[in-house]
């Protein structure tokens, strides 16, 4: 694995291609990244409650993923942002944790959402393999740390390798 700032800056840098704002373009990159989701991994859409059914045109015209695409976009920035920072890293993925309890979520899914996000981020820009393992391994620590989390919480969780 690299450095932790070396994962940083890949990730940060390819951050560049999704940025967050009110601007049009920021606002759309939120949109996108779950009209992305909805038509490439629609098994997911099974919970997000009343939108289960949603297509991707849905999700264009829904004022829910639009704040919610700026959501998570940010998120995904404060994973990149923080990844040098191993407290707060670690801390903001058991918080994402505490705030994911309600939708009892396959855990898996904690790791899975990196290729998704990846898978993304190419629509956007062309990623190297070097920036897609960066993610890989930021989706390593940041699952390791929720995985770990829903065991001391007492909830299902994955245990042993995650890979
Ligand atoms: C495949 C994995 C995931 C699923 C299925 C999922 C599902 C959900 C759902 C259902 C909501 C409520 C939104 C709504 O219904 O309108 C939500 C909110 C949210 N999710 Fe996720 N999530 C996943 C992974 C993540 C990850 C990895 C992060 C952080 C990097 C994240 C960050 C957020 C944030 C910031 C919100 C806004 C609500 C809040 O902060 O409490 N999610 N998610």
């Amino acid at each position: 694995m690299s450095s932790p700032s070396e994962i940083k800056n890949l990730c940060q840098k390819s951050l560049e291609a999704a940025k967050i704002g009110t601007g049009e373009t920021e606002v759309q990159n939120g949109i996108d990244f779950y009209k992305f989701m909805f038509g490439n991994f629609p098994d997911l859409r099974v919970y997000f409650k009343g939108a289960e059914k949603f297509t991707p045109e849905d999700v264009q015209k829904s004022d829910r993923f639009k704040k919610q695409g700026q959501r998570i976009l940010l998120a995904c920035h404060i994973l990149g942002n923080t990844f040098d920072d191993e407290m707060t890293f670690k801390a903001y993925a058991r918080e994402t944790v505490n705030r994911h309890r309600q939708f009892k979520m396959d855990p898996p899914l904690w790791k899975a959402f990196f290729a998704v996000f990846v898978a993304f981020l190419e629509t956007k820009t062309k990623l190297d393999e070097k920036t897609k393992k960066a993610w890989d391994d930021l989706g390593e620590v940041f699952a390791k740390e929720c995985y770990r989390h829903l065991k001391d919480c007492g909830l299902p969780t994955v245990e042993g390798e995650t890979k």
